[in-house]
């Protein structure tokens, strides 16, 4: 079984994947480019094992692993059976760092990529062991979530597939094998599908902003995390989902390009959280008081779906 990781990005999603690698018994090797990224990443280890202890994810009986931050990516890949990339999404960022590590790295080293969804088939093209490399698709916030997609490209071997499930598994989270290396998976093709509609309706001016998240958390939301989409299928009746989507579908919005409202937000570098403004604006106490009321909601509903309260 992997022992020794290294992790390579540590941005939005890297300090809580250290933080659960670490509880599941994995020494972690982790890396950034930037000082600032790692410094967060460090204050931040702390918060996600707090939360690690409310959900009572325990240590296996070998110990926990440990974290360490390292200056270089060769230092963080020296020992690793396996790299998981965890850089932007963007397949140049992406490539340059696979030529980074390739020279460094032996056959036998799993290469896994957080990758949103970018099809791993393009991804390993640039890998010397293409039938080494997966996809590894994290849900964030990464130390709550426990699904993670596993995704195999054209020439990953079933058993590079088989390993990363099993690890995953091994430490106590639920792995999902994608079948086909289809762009953005299967959980980003259901959300984006949700994302469009939702983006289109607030940009025609269907809804405000606040009442279209009340509408989505409390009706679709809720009861989707209890009964998922081909189990709500049956429950609704697919005879009135056959009348629905007789007249709906045809006026979903099905926009290919990124919405207008988006490019603008963005064009004015308003990303959201990250920069205080997005869709909503934030200021630092409100950002810092929405992330642990949030952690602290989704550790009060996990505990209830896993049958713990
Ligand atoms: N943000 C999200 O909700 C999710 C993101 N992902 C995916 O995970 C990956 C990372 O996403 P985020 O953490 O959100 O990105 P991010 O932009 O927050 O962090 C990326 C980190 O990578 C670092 N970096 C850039 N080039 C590097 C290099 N050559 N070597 C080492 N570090 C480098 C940056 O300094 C930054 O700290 C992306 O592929 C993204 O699509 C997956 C699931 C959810
Ligand atoms: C908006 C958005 N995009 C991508 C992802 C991802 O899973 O890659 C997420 C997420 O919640 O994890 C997301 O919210």
């Amino acid at each position: 079984m992997i022992k020794r990781a290294a992790l390579i990005g540590l941005g939005t999603m890297g300090p809580g994947i250290a933080a659960r690698l670490s509880r599941g018994g994995l020494d972690v090797a982790a890396y950034d480019v930037s000082e600032v990224a790692v410094e967060r990443a460090c204050g931040t280890l702390d918060i996600a094992g707090g939360v690690l202890d409310r959900l009572d994810i325990k240590v296996p009986a070998t110990g926990a692993g440990t974290v360490r931050f390292v200056r270089t990516i060769a230092e963080a890949v020296d020992g690793a059976e396996l790299v998981i990339e965890n850089v932007p999404e963007n397949i140049d960022t992406k490539a340059e760092t696979y030529r980074a590590i390739d020279p460094l790295i032996g056959s036998s080293v799993i290469v896994a990529s957080d990758t949103s969804g970018i099809p791993i088939t393009k991804l390993q093209a640039h890998i010397s062991h293409p039938e080494r490399m997966v996809g590894m698709h994290w849900s964030n916030p990464p130390h709550i979530i426990p699904m993670i997609e596993v995704i195999g490209g054209e020439k990953t071997a079933p058993e590079t597939v088989a390993t990363i499930r099993d690890l995953i598994r091994s430490i106590g989270l639920l792995p999902v094998v994608v079948k086909k290396d289809v762009p953005g998976f299967v959980e980003n093709r259901v959300l984006y599908a949700l994302l469009r509609e939702a983006v289109d309706l607030v940009e025609r001016g269907v809804i405000e902003p606040e009442d279209l998240d009340t509408c989505v958390s409390w009706g679709i939301g809720y009861k989707i995390a209890v009964i998922g989409p081909m189990a709500l299928l049956d429950m609704a009746g697919l005879d009135i989902y056959k009348s629905v989507s007789s007249f709906l579908n045809a006026d979903l919005s099905n926009r290919d390009d990124v919405a207008p409202m988006v490019l603008e937000k963005t064009g004015a570098s308003k990303f959201g959280i990250k920069s205080g403004e997005g869709m909503f604006s934030y200021t630092p106490e409100q950002i810092r008081a929405l992330q642990s009321e949030r952690a602290r909601k989704l550790v009060a509903v996990r505990r209830i779906l896993e049958g713990r309260e």
